[in-house]
């Protein structure tokens, strides 16, 4: 009998709160470790954007490797988030030019950060570097696109790794395919996405700091537009400090003055009334939010499914579920897959089952 080949990936998630990392043996984690940043930490690299915190997040990648007593020589592959990049397809991608010279800048949001991390340390050990999924993967359909002012076409941003993750594991528990179900799938983390997922495809969707979601610990999401004009016009603000709400000063941290619902939960267990409040706003807007993709989906799902860090809580959880319960079946899946998501759309590739997709430039 021939052995199996093993393959060592390497996996990178950077989100707004944490950095995450993983290193599987084709399918088994053999590492996992998840990082919660001070916030004061991150804040304190200079903007604009936040490309200047890969430093410390590739620190953190190292270091993680080396306490584990795993040499960066035995890596296969190296895999990483993606956030905002242009539109695409789908699926797994080699890390190319193409793709290094699409980053953002500034950049808005920490996802990339996986992509660049991988890059770096593909190069450097001559081992493939791969993207799953990124945040803009576009699967729209035409109707979604409209917003009412022709000048601005709608453009998809949400936690596609992770949405396409619990989806594909949800519609296996029901003893379905994921190209056969209609879900709701809500991302609940320090960045928050909801997506309706019709058939395989994420056909409309709010979030990751597009201006569209419900506020999240860290980002402002939805304002009303008018009254959002006067705010930008006011002079009092920068463009630059404006778009810091949406991506890391909004939110319940606008409002509290901290992005962990830990602490905002101590809050309301000492009887603050604010955090109770605001606590609340948040998981009612989530729930407004899902609300929309369970009309998109014709009010006919297969399940709602929550998930990301959020979910932790069950207080949290309880709340929105509270406000949903008559959309049918609500699948709750805390934290996130989304380093095991990065392993297995890079090993997919690896052991020749996919070829990778490549990526050109428009
Ligand atoms: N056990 C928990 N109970 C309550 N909230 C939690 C728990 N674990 C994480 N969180 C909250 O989840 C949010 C981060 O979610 P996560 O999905 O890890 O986001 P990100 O990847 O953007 O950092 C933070 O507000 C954090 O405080
Ligand atoms: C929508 C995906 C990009 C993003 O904003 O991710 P985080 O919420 O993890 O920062």
């Amino acid at each position: 009998m021939r052995e199996e080949k093993i393959y060592r990936i390497l996996t990178i998630n950077p989100g707004s709160t944490s950095t995450k990392i993983g290193v599987f043996d084709n399918d088994t984690c053999i590492l996992e470790h998840v990082v919660r940043h001070q916030r004061q930490e991150l804040v304190s690299c200079p903007g604009p954007g936040v490309f200047s915190q890969k430093d410390i997040r590739k620190q953190l990648v190292l270091e993680a490797l080396k306490e584990n007593h795993i040499p960066l020589e035995t890596l296969d592959a190296a895999s990483g988030r993606a956030g905002r990049l242009p539109p695409m397809e789908s699926g797994t991608y080699e890390i190319n030019q193409d793709l290094m010279d699409s980053i953002p800048d500034p950049l808005p949001s920490p996802a990339l950060l996986g992509m660049v991390i991988a890059k770096e340390i593909a190069d450097e050990y001559h081992i493939p570097g791969f993207i799953v999924d990124p945040a803009t993967v576009d699967e729209l359909w035409e109707i979604a696109r409209i917003t009412g002012f022709p000048e601005i076409t709608k453009v998809i941003h949400v936690h596609c790794l992770n949405q396409k993750a619990v989806a594909r594991r949800a519609a296996a528990e029901l003893g379905k395919g994921y190209e056969d179900c209609r879900f709701v799938v809500a991302h609940l983390g320090g960045g928050i996405s909801i997506g309706a997922h019709r058939y395989g495809r994420i056909v409309d969707g709010v979030g990751g700091s597009s201006g569209e979601e419900p506020f999240s610990p860290e980002r402002a999401g939805a304002v009303p537009g008018v009254l959002f004009l006067d705010f930008c016009f006011s002079g009092n603000y920068t463009r630059d400090e404006i778009m810091d709400r949406f991506v890391r000063s909004g939110g319940m941290f606008s409002y509290l003055g901290t992005s962990d619902l830990r602490e905002t939960e101590a809050m309301i267990a000492d009887g603050d009334k604010k955090a109770e409040l605001i606590f609340e706003a948040m998981t009612y807007n989530v729930a407004k939010a899902i609300g929309q993709m369970y009309a998109v989906l014709d009010s006919d799902v297969d399940a709602v499914i929550l998930t990301g860090g959020l979910t932790y809580s069950e207080h949290f959880r309880d709340k929105v579920v509270k406000r949903i319960r008559n959309m049918g079946k609500v699948i709750v899946y805390p934290g996130e897959f989304e380093l095991a998501a990065l392993a297995q759309g890079a090993l997919r590739v690896l052991r020749n089952e996919e070829k990778p997709k490549v990526f050109r430039k428009k």
